[in-house]
């Protein structure tokens, strides 16, 4: 085993990934003009991105469809070859996949699984135990743990195939933490899910984090997965790191400003507020106003000597607001907030 940088769990430097893409016209004679001469095209997927984490920490990773979010997490999985950098994890290089790193490391992505369909989600619980070489007291003190806080209580010996998506969703948590790792690569692990059981997932990992002191990654299209969890953010962006830091900073770097919420004694009409802000919404009591962020605290003052306020909050706007307007509206098909949940699972 190789140890660089000291510390890091995650160490990434200029990491960089290109896939070749096959192009092809279409119809009968694009395939067979395809394979006499065929054009291939490179799409740089991931663009030389750097980053250290530190053990412990909880790290949202978040950026547009196609920004190159799972291409990195499968990187530093182990699951592609850079085509340039260098990844470390847990002291380890991904790209050799040995057993020592596997047990240090899992990757859980929303939209696959790993549970054997056609049998009970305990039979490839035992799988993994002897795969991952888990000791008996081990294994047994871990699934009390995982059966308490996900409360698993029969639901592990259904087949897997007859789970509801939440209750398969928990399956596979359970199912990719047993070995207890280190490090948790967790790309849309709530993806689908309704709001009750994404917020028994954030519980299971806030928890998982507390008591292993585990380094996590996430990637989530629900913000409150992100709000909720992690202390700092790293946004990818068209393969390129554009931002590194915590979410109060992630918050300033919308354009718009920020919010002010009051609470009036006395009913107020909307065209009596607007002389503080734009009103985004009111019912003559409580009202919500955007203001420039350099004028916020003039306008508070102003709100509060004349009119009689029960309660004044200032507030960063939503991180979805902001990593729409970064993002979203002029961006065509980059939109980073998510379908909403489906029906309860
Ligand atoms: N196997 C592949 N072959 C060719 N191109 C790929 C392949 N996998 C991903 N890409 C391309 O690489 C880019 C980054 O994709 P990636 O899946 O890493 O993005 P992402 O940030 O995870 O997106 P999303 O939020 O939509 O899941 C995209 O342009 C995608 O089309």
């Amino acid at each position: 085993m190789t140890t660089s940088p000291p510390d890091a769990a995650v160490h990434v430097r200029d990491l960089k990934k290109r896939y070749a893409v096959h192009e092809k016209e279409p119809g009968v004679l694009g395939s067979l003009k395809s394979f006499v001469n065929r054009k291939t095209r490179q799409v740089e997927a991931v663009r030389g991105v750097s980053f250290d984490l530190q053990p412990g920490e909880v790290v949202g990773f978040l950026g547009p469809n196609g920004a190159g979010k799972t291409t990195t997490l499968k990187m530093l999985s182990g699951l592609l070859h850079p085509s340039e950098g260098t990844a470390r994890v847990a002291g380890f290089d991904p790209r050799r996949r040995e057993t020592a790193f596997l047990k240090q490391i899992t990757l859980v992505m929303g939209q696959k699984q790993q549970l054997i369909w056609d049998l009970p989600a305990l039979d490839s619980f035992l799988v993994n135990q002897a795969i991952y070489e888990i000791p008996d007291q081990q294994y047994r003190d871990t699934m009390r743990e995982f059966t308490e806080v996900l409360d698993l209580g029969g639901i592990l010996t259904k087949q897997v195939r007859k789970l509801s998506l939440g209750e398969r969703m928990k399956c596979e948590l359970a199912a990719a933490l047993l070995h207890r790792p280190q490090v948790l690569f967790l790309d849309e692990p709530t993806i689908g899910l309704d709001v009750n059981m994404q917020e028994a997932v954030r519980d299971f990992v806030r928890e998982y984090n507390r008591r292993y002191g585990a380094t996590v990654m996430l990637t989530s299209h629900y913000m409150a997965d992100v709000t909720a969890l992690a202390q700092r953010i790293l946004v990818i962006d068209a393969g390129t790191l554009v931002f590194d830091g915590d979410l109060a900073a992630l918050a300033g770097q919308g354009s718009g400003g920020k919010t002010i919420r009051v609470q009036l004694r006395q009913p107020t009409p909307a065209h009596a507020l607007a002389a503080y802000g734009q009103v985004v919404s009111t019912d003559g009591l409580s009202a919500e106003l955007t203001v420039p962020r350099a004028e916020v605290s003039a306008r508070a003052a102003r709100l509060l000597a004349d009119l009689d306020v029960a309660d004044l909050t200032v507030e960063d706007p939503p991180i979805e607001t902001v990593m729409a307007e970064l993002f979203g509206a002029n961006r065509p098909g980059t939109a980073v907030t998510g379908p909403e949940p489906e029906v309860p699972a």
